[in-house]
């Protein structure tokens, strides 16, 4: 049964990091993404304020030394994001880093609150065939599922995890209001990127937020175009596909009730024929 939305919080202020990830380098990495913080806190005031950061931020693509690049849990990168959240009073959709657990290497979504909680995390499930990734890291057991910033349903999947659309419908169906997708994706399939992010977003109608890199790294370049598309699949705001640079804009969770109102794509379901 679908969920209604949120009906206390109606906006939130989003800023989502097109960074150029430099690999190897988790240090300098935290340290631009620390910087740029402090830059955008600078200029924006008005709270809640969500940030977004794209996939393996910390390391980039490296996979070959992750085993030495790789976090024991995290536990480096969560405690530097936890003293940038409280600090900044922000909520953080902090992409992924590479994770040690259980004696594998995980590609683990982080996402910690303005308190400076960590409310949840996910280790992406679809490890890319096409980036050798399987060779490297283990794939999550247990689905992406809902997390809630101020009282929104929210859900983050990573890169590959777009292209099952039945992820994204599960959470649809479960009353996620935004979707993020954060990812290091491809210049090469730069066109695949684009349309299924407006997909997902057309047929959930919800908001979908990304954050992709920019860059190049072992001959794979990056396809940035970052974007926020509302739950029309109008895009509010699109990254460029070379530049680092941030986006921000304000989003409005009253219009994904409208735009049900309009289309009742989900009253018009038949999960007897379906699921
Ligand atoms: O699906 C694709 O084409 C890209 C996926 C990817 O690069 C990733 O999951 O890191």
């Amino acid at each position: 049964m679908l969920q209604l939305f949120t009906k206390e919080l109606k906006t939130m202020h989003v800023a989502v990091f097109q960074m150029e990830v430099l690999a190897g380098k988790p240090d300098e990495n935290r340290e631009r993404v620390k910087t740029w913080v402090e830059q955008l806190c600078r200029e924006q005031l008005e709270r809640p304020l969500t940030i977004v950061l794209p996939e393996l931020w910390t390391t980039g693509y490296q996979l070959e030394d992750l085993g030495e690049l790789a976090e024991e849990e995290g536990v480096e990168t969560i405690a530097f994001l936890q003293q940038l959240a409280r600090a900044h009073r922000i909520h953080m959709v902090a992409g992924s880093i590479a994770t040690k657990k259980d004696g594998g290497i995980y590609n683990t979504a982080l996402v910690i609150d303005a308190q400076g909680k960590l409310v949840y995390t996910y280790d992406k499930v679809h490890l890319v065939p096409m980036l050798n990734e399987p060779a490297y890291m283990q794939g999550g057991s247990v689905p992406p599922a809902l997390f809630e910033l101020d009282g929104v349903k929210m859900a983050v999947l990573i890169c590959y995890d777009l292209r099952f659309p039945e992820l994204a419908r599960r959470l649809a169906l479960e009353g996620a209001e935004v979707l993020f997708i954060v990812a290091e994706w491809p210049l090469a399939r730069a066109m695949h990127w684009k349309a299924l992010q407006q997909a997902r977003a057309i047929e959930n109608q919800f908001y979908l937020l990304s954050c992709n890199s920019v860059g190049s790294h072992n001959g794979t370049d990056y396809a940035g175009t970052s974007m926020v598309i509302d739950p029309w699949g109008e895009i509010i705001v699109e990254g460029s596909s070379t530049e680092e640079e941030w986006l921000q804009c304000k989003v409005d969770f009253s219009k994904a009730a409208e735009v049900r109102d309009r289309v009742p794509v989900f009253s018009s379901r038949r999960p007897d024929l379906y699921r």
